[in-house]
């Protein structure tokens, strides 16, 4: 029978798959015994003639006979003295108690006991197990493995190899002959004399050749020599249908491999001059391991053996190379070393004894700091009260979506030149090539793309203009109810309030039912008291007396009703579209009846009184824009100076973040001036203060009288909707947090402000009240600031802090 694969075998030994190495020398063509008649024929007559030729000198069995013919091309001669050889050494190992024990090519490399599980030669060894406790790069020496390049071509062996006798091999035959004719102790022949042909004894002194070391240890014969008949090399290859080898012998031949010492591995003898041929360490290596680290090392123990680079020299495992400061640290630490005292000497900063020479240099690098913004130190209210300055006013204009704002206040600004007649013609014209030519006055004040296209204004827009007694500011807002947020913002820095409503059937109605009624409320609640109601649109409705008085008695009955006095409410008629009665009444059969003789929008706003200054009070303003002014102004801010004054030179604080910054220049109206007081609004370029601090809401203040931060308050709000302990958003200028509204004070008296019930469960909408409200964060609030509480997208309540 021919020997069984190693597959087999493995599996006999029971071991885990996992763990096994399987020899993978075979693959089954076939199955069976799978031989020819003649091979058969041959197998037989073969066996035999072996069995004779050992008689009965040593025990083995037809299996091992069969093996060996097989592998010798049915050679007598080869197989009885393979078999022989086989028998002797196996002999020897028992007498000498030792396995020959073969794990990859790793001999001696396995510190645990291997069990004898039979008598095969292959030990399965799980890779897991042999690295069980091997630390990652300090692999003992006597653990490490070692990759032993075999030759291209197989040895001699059972894989038979060349058929005549190399030179070396025919020399070694040749020394030998002379040795023995000499009669000089011949090396000794493990060969069965019996057969002592002259290449077998070549072949296996070749074998002791090679192998230097073992020759202690009495060696096998190198079975399957290179001498082979000419006639069996010549032999056409079998139609064989045993397993096919592929590429080497798990059995019966010993594979070649290195022996170990067992000892402590001896040093290379000085006498052999061994080049050392690796290279130097890189710089990065150098760096890792160390300078002083860059001697010369012993080379490998083994030259042959392969390894990972310094591993012998225990470099890695001793040198901690992140030990000490990297050279970014001892930079950084310098750096900040110097900049902790900047006015103390160099010299003193190491106490004279510098030791690093590089901290030394570093710490002594000192940036020369930018020249301060110089301060004019003006009093600036009396420069404002000399500069006999216009009256300056800021309004809102609020209403109802598509009631016509922009349009208006286009036309505004266009009939008062401060558009020219190009501008608005260019307008006219892309507007046209979108299809929404009615629009381009819009367009004055709506410049964003996404307004254009969407013909919605999104944000708030801000353009100025000038009558003889008054500078005005505009703050176009938005009228759709997702920006309400953008008309908060806009409104906390307008001194009154320019209500649009759309005279035309039904759109009145629909926006008393939605942003008239609550932007009319948002700013009163946020403290604006006037308002200008145009009622917009009077072309639509041919300039109809009936119609407009509706509104006007509607809107007085509203808007009373929500604390504005009536003394303050003006109705101006007019069409944003063809500009009838916003800067000069209409022409004449416009108004049918000419039933209205009262001012134009323009002469409304004039006389509208501008709220009082409080240019006493600490300086406050509310950040409404954060942008780059500039190559010269990289950080600027906008927003109304709702109090104080300001100069260029001067430091101020932001809130919430506490950082203080210098003030470089300052705009007004788009024009650069050395001062700004309350009620303008007003252009921050700042230094000395990074981005990061300053967001849309915060708040400019004075160091002398901060702005605090706060977390809780208590207002008087006049509730939109149902007010109960709830979650809500704070909304003040464009800042806002999220909040809850924690306890219902009590309910007030609309005229006195007197409580009319403690602790309600409930606030009703249109009641005022007393709440206390906790927000999530910190933010900048004075008591008497305007406040907006507001729920899913919709405002619940609006009033004033009346304590932090
Ligand atoms: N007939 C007529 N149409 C007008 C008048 N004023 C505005 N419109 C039209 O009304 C539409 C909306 O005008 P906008 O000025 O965009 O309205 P708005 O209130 O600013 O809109 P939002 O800012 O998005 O809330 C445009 O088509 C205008 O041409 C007017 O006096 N007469």
């Amino acid at each position: 029978m021919p020997p069984k694969s190693g597959h087999q075998r493995v599996k006999q030994l029971g071991y885990d798959g996992d763990d096994l190495y399987y020899d993978d020398d075979y693959s089954d063509e076939g199955g069976g015994d799978g031989l020819s008649p003649e091979d058969k024929e041959q197998m037989r007559q073969g066996t035999i003639q072996v069995k004779a030729a050992l008689a009965s000198s040593i025990s083995v069995s037809d299996a091992e006979i069969q093996e060996a013919l097989w592998h010798y091309y049915y050679d007598i001669d080869k197989s009885v003295t393979y078999l022989k050889s086989k028998s002797a050494k196996v002999e020897e190992k028992k007498s000498s108690g030792k396995l020959d024990i073969l794990i990859f090519g790793l001999k001696k490399l396995f510190p645990y006991p291997i069990p004898r599980q039979s008598s095969y030669k292959h030990v399965a060894v799980s890779a897991a197990e042999f690295f069980n406790d091997t630390p990652w790069l300090n692999v003992p020496i006597h653990r490490r493995g070692e990759i032993i390049v075999e030759p291209l071509y197989p040895r001699g062996g059972l894989l038979g190899g060349s058929s005549k006798p190399s030179k070396l091999a025919a020399l070694a035959a040749a020394r030998k002959r002379k040795q023995r004719e000499d009669g000089v102790a011949s090396v000794p022949d493990n060969a069965d004399t019996s057969h002592d042909k002259e290449p077998d004894r070549a072949v296996a002194l070749l074998d002791r050749l090679s192998l230097k070391d073992r020759a202690k240890e009495k060696a096998p014969p190198s079975l399957g020599s290179s001498e082979q008949p000419e006639e069996l090399s010549k032999k056409k290859p079998r139609q064989t249908r045993y397993p096919v080898r592929r590429k080497k012998s798990p059995s019966p031949p010993p594979v070649q491999r290195r022996e170990e010492p067992s000892g402590p591995i001896p040093e290379p003898s000085a006498a052999i001059e061994i080049p050392d041929l690796r290279a130097p360490p890189s710089t990065f290596a150098a760096a890792m391991i160390g300078a002083n680290r860059m001697e010369p090392q012993p080379r490998p123990l083994r030259g042959s053996m392969f390894s990972l680079p310094y591993i012998h020299n225990g470099w890695f495992t001793n040198a901690n190379a992140f030990a000490g400061p990297s050279p970014d640290d001892i930079v950084m630490n310098a750096q900040a070393k110097g900049q902790k005292s900047k006015k103390v000497p160099s010299k003193q900063v190491n106490g004279g004894k510098s030791t690093n020479k590089l901290t030394e240099s570093v710490s002594s690098l000192t940036i020369e700091e930018a020249p301060k913004v110089k301060s004019k130190n003006l009093n600036v209210l009396q420069e404002f009260e000399k500069s006999n300055m216009k009256k300056t006013a800021s309004f809102v204009v609020i209403g109802h979506v598509d009631h016509g704002k922009s349009t208006l206040m286009g036309r505004l600004l266009y009939d008062l030149k401060v558009i020219d007649q190009r501008s608005v013609d260019k307008l006219r014209k892309e507007a046209e090539t979108i299809g929404k030519s009615s629009f381009a006055l819009a367009w004055v004040m709506d410049q964003t793309s996404e307004e254009r296209s969407r013909g919605v204004t999104v944000d708030i827009a801000t353009n100025y203009f000038e009558t003889e007694k008054t500078r005005f500011t505009i703050l176009d807002a938005p009228g759709h109810q997702d920006f309400i947020p953008n008309m908060i913002a806009g409104a906390s820095q307008a001194d009154f309030a320019v209500l649009v409503i759309d005279a035309g059937t039904n759109s009145f109605e629909s926006g008393l039912k939605g942003q008239t009624k609550e932007h009319a409320l948002l700013v009163r609640s946020m403290g604006v008291q006037r308002l200008v109601i145009a009622v917009n649109k009077m072309d639509t409705i041919s300039w109809s007396k009936a119609r407009y008085d509706e509104i006007s008695q509607q809107m007085t009955a509203f808007l009373t009703a929500a604390s504005f006095s009536p003394k303050n409410l003006a109705f101006i008629p007019c069409a944003g579209l063809t500009g009838d009665n916003i800067i000069r009444p209409p022409p004449d059969g416009t108004i049918p009846g000419n039933w209205y003789s009262g001012p134009t929008l323009v002469e409304a706003l004039d006389a509208s009184e501008p709220a009082k200054r409080a240019l006493s009070l600490p300086l406050r303003l509310t950040v409404a824009d954060v942008f780059r002014g500039g190559v010269m102004n990289p950080l600027s801010v906008s927003g109304r100076l709702d109090a104080g004054s300001l100069q260029v030179g001067d430091t101020v604080l932001a809130m919430p973040a506490n950082e203080t910054a210098t003030i470089k220049g300052i705009e007004v109206e788009g024009e650069p001036v050395d001062w700004a007081v309350a009620g303008q609004i007003t252009t921050l370029h700042l230094a000395d203060i990074d981005a990061v601090h300053l967001r849309l809401g915060d708040i400019v203040c004075s160091p002398a009288a901060p702005i605090k931060n706060v977390k809780s308050f208590q207002a008087k709000i006049l509730a939109f909707e149902h007010v109960v302990p709830m979650s809500v958003d704070v909304f003040r200028g464009r800042m806002n947090a999220p909040a809850k509204v924690t306890k219902l004070v009590a309910v007030l008296s609309k005229q006195s402000g007197e409580v009319e019930k403690k602790r309600p469960r409930i606030v009703q909408p249109g009641s005022v009240a007393r709440v206390v409200v906790e927000m999530e964060r910190e933010m900048p609030l004075d008591s008497g600031t305007r406040i907006v509480l507001r729920a899913d997208g919709a405002t619940v309540a609006a009033g004033l802090l009346e304590s932090v």
